[in-house]
């Protein structure tokens, strides 16, 4: 089996899920400041496939900050590699973050005005 790409010759679905929790984790990133870990993939949708040679892109959102998490929603569009111009989401996701002390364990997410 080629890297990255399924037996349908489309992109490996865990390949996806790999770019989506990073693309995830920048914005509450911003909001930890410090060292956090994935703790839960609450939803994953592969709405379309993704092809050999689509350029990708990646956006998300928050929709909850709780008291160590943050949840954020990712939506994943397509620009086919034969359709340029033209972007199908192919991918949505939610996926919390956890802000952890150096021992790993849950630490408060500082109150920003
Ligand atoms: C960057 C990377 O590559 S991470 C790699 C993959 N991730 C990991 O290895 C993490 C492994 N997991 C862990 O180490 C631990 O579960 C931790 C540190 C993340 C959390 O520790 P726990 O003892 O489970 O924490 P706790 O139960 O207090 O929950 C912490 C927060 O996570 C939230 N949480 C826990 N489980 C879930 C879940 N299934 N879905 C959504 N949120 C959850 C809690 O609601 C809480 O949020 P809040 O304080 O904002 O209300």
């Amino acid at each position: 089996m080629p890297a990255d790409t399924n037996g349908n010759g489309d992109i490996f679905g865990g390949w996806v899920m790999a770019q989506v929790d990073l693309a995830g984790s920048v914005i509450p990133a911003r909001y930890v400041n410090g060292r956090m870990a994935t703790v839960a993939v609450n939803e994953f949708i592969f709405k379309q496939p993704v092809r050999v040679g689509d350029i990708l892109s990646f956006y998300g959102s928050v929709t909850r900050i709780g008291r160590t998490s943050i949840t954020v929603q990712v939506e994943v569009f397509a620009e086919r590699f034969r359709a340029q111009g033209r972007f199908v989401k192919v991918t949505e996701a939610s996926l919390t973050y956890v802000a952890i002390d150096d021992q790993g364990r849950p630490r408060p997410i500082e109150k920003r005005d």
